[in-house]
């Protein structure tokens, strides 16, 4: 892979986000996503936190297949929360990118000098 292509995760997440945007104003009776928008933020809501409680679960009972798929609807949910809010996944991702920078900062601020 050359250095400038996007890994693989990066262009699955900017795939399902493309989607799901495409998604919102489909047919509700065709399409999940349409379904969940037409019936608004409190439902998309509630679904974020029942997919949160099943991996919570899956991980306490160490069913490690259970948690890669509770994992994956749990992410799925949050992408589709966030495009009803028309919040980008790129701002998430710079936030955490922001952080990684803040808290390489701290790590260098504790090290003793040499
Ligand atoms: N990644 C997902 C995805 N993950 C989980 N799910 C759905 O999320 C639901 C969660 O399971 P539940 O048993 O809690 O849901 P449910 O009982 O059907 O839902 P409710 O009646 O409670 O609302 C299931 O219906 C899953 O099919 C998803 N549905 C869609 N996608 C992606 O979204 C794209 C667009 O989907 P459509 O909008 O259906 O075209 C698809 O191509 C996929 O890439």
């Amino acid at each position: 892979m050359s250095q400038s292509a996007t890994p693989i995760s990066a262009q699955t997440l900017a795939r399902l986000e493309a989607t799901i945007a495409e998604r919102a104003a489909a047919d509700p009776h065709s399409s999940y996503v349409a379904k969940l928008n037409a019936k608004g933020l409190p439902k998309i809501a509630q679904k974020l936190g029942e997919e949160a409680t099943e991996a919570v679960i899956a991980a306490l009972v160490e069913d490690k297949a259970a948690l890669v798929g509770e994992a994956a609807d749990l992410i799925f949910h949050l992408m589709v929360l966030l495009g009803n809010k028309g919040i980008p996944f790129a701002e998430v991702l710079a936030e955490l990118d922001r952080r990684e920078g803040v808290s390489g900062i701290a790590e260098k601020a504790s090290r003793p000098a040499d």
